[in-house]
């Protein structure tokens, strides 16, 4: 996919005609190694390579707008009333975004109406549109303590001109919607639809997933927070497999498809002998297979430890004949439903040690859930408020159709529908997943390798 500066540009709802309440202290300011300044942007790429491909003069390189408070604003404060919605699934750190949202839109702003839409989308609907939550600070001082949401989530679609609907009766003219890849689509054809109305309401996304998958941002908010409760997993089974006659741990994270979670989890705990991931497919069987790799291990150290990322291995269901354990299907908003391949590694596994003679002690868990409904940690308390800051400086600009998001460092502002044109995955070429190879010394594959192996391309142009 090959970006230009033109699909990197983001809508604006019209002439900003207000003073902002940053206007003083952006004065002054200038490009610095710590601040970008009103108007410049920040490069899509970052190697000199790269950058000399396009063969283009610096201002016409493919480059974001830069995020942050303006001197003049779109709305005018006194006349906004804000909505915010968190859907999909759970991350660590969305009730810091409604906190920060919150707070910037009332202290700086003045905003005085804020609401917050229950349950997802599914709050957007005509049945439930009436039904929200009155935002203010006091309301959500402490709510940053907690996992989850305080608005709740839900999976399944809305009519994107229901929605609208909603908006305009609500009387909203600033819409947050923090979600994953579903959501970032149903804020894409929201504003769509907004669009073709001819209406006066701005639409800023800020993506959210502990997945890690979503494109154009350094790392999604919760990450970090969810990867750190990981590692304590794998460490817990390391221990036991470890202190067990020929001891097999098997840890299984989440990773639709993409396996972040795993391997970054894998390295902080550096105690893993074997991580799986959906990118880089495997074989069972074989004298490069996985099972003779898991009894090589346990032969020369007396136990294995695998991190297991759910998506890793899904087409070793099929051909298994497992259906009871194949996931077919697609779950309300339209997710591919996951087969188990932590139970089926588990019964593999120990059947082949059994059969080798090395009668193993499996110790098998699955934290998912304990991973994702966490508080999140300081760092994603940090950027959680400063993605916060960043939606709420776009909106009130009259930024609209784009979310907010951390790229290289910077904070900037991404059209929306590039936020769904791809998916960010672990590259097996590269140097994450290198690492990984550096530290549990797998081999780079288990089995023959296969010639319609998703590669990953590393660069965006
Ligand atoms: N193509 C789409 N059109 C409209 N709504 C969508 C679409 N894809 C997802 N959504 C909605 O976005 C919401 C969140 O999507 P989901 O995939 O469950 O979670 P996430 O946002 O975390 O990826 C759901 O309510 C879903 O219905
Ligand atoms: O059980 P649920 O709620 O459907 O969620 C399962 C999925 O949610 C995830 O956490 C990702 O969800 P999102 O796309 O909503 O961020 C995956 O890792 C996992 O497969
Ligand atoms: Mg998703």
């Amino acid at each position: 996919m090959t970006l230009h500066l033109d699909d990197l540009r983001t809508r604006r709802l019209g002439a900003c005609r207000y003073d902002s309440p940053f206007s003083e202290v952006l004065s002054t300011k200038q490009t610095s190694p710590h601040y970008v300044a009103e108007g410049d942007r920040v490069l899509l790429e970052d190697t000199v390579s790269m950058l000399a491909g396009h063969g283009l003069p610096s201002g016409q390189v493919p480059s974001f707008e830069a995020a942050g408070p303006r001197r003049r604003i779109y709305f005018d404060p006194a006349n906004v009333t804000a909505g915010i919605v968190t859907c999909g699934g759970l991350c660590p750190g969305l009730n810091n975004v409604i906190r920060g949202l919150v707070q910037e839109l009332a202290v700086h702003y003045k905003v005085k109406g804020i609401l917050g839409f229950r349950n997802g989308l599914q709050g957007l609907t005509a049945e439930h549109r009436n039904d929200t939550i009155e935002l203010t600070p006091e309301r959500v001082r402490d709510i940053h303590n907690a996992g989850g949401t305080i608005l709740g989530s839900s999976r399944g679609g809305q009519d994107a001109d229901e929605m609208v609907d909603s908006l305009v009766l609500r009387g909203i003219n600033v819409m947050f919607v923090i979600g994953g890849d579903g959501g970032m689509r149903a804020a894409t054809f929201l504003s769509e639809a907004i669009r073709a109305r001819g209406l006066d309401i701005a639409v800023i996304g800020v993506p959210k997933t502990i997945d890690n998958d979503l494109p154009f941002t350094d790392q999604s908010f919760g990450f970090q927070s969810a990867f750190a409760r990981a590692t304590d997993f794998i460490s817990a089974v390391s221990v036991e497999a470890a202190a067990s006659p020929n001891g097999v741990g098997i840890v299984k994270l989440m990773g639709r498809h993409s396996g972040f979670i795993a391997a970054y989890a894998a390295l902080a705990a550096n105690s893993s002998d074997i991580v799986l991931i959906p990118e880089v497919p495997f074989k069972l069987g074989g004298a490069d297979g996985l099972l003779a790799h898991v009894e090589q291990r346990v032969r020369a150290k007396g136990f294995v430890v695998i991190v297991l990322a759910e998506g890793a291995g899904q087409d070793l269901l099929e051909e298994s004949g497992l259906p009871q354990q194949n996931g077919r299907g697609t779950d309300a908003s339209g997710n591919v439903k996951l087969g188990n391949i932590g139970e089926l590694l588990k019964e593999r596994i120990a059947a082949h040690l059994s059969a080798v003679g090395l009668a193993p002690t499996m110790r098998y868990i699955d934290p998912s859930y304990a991973v994702r409904s966490i508080a999140a940690n300081a760092y994603d308390s940090v950027y959680c408020l400063r993605l916060a800051h960043a939606a709420v400086h776009a909106a009130m600009a009259g930024c609209t159709e784009a979310a907010v998001a951390r790229w290289r460092r910077r904070f900037v502002h991404v059209p929306l529908p590039l936020m769904t044109s791809r998916r960010n995955q672990v590259d097996p070429d590269g140097d994450l997943w290198m690492s990984v190879l550096e530290t549990t010394c797998q081999p780079a594959e288990f089995g023959p390798s296969a010639p319609d192996r998703v590669r990953v391309r590393s660069g965006f142009c």
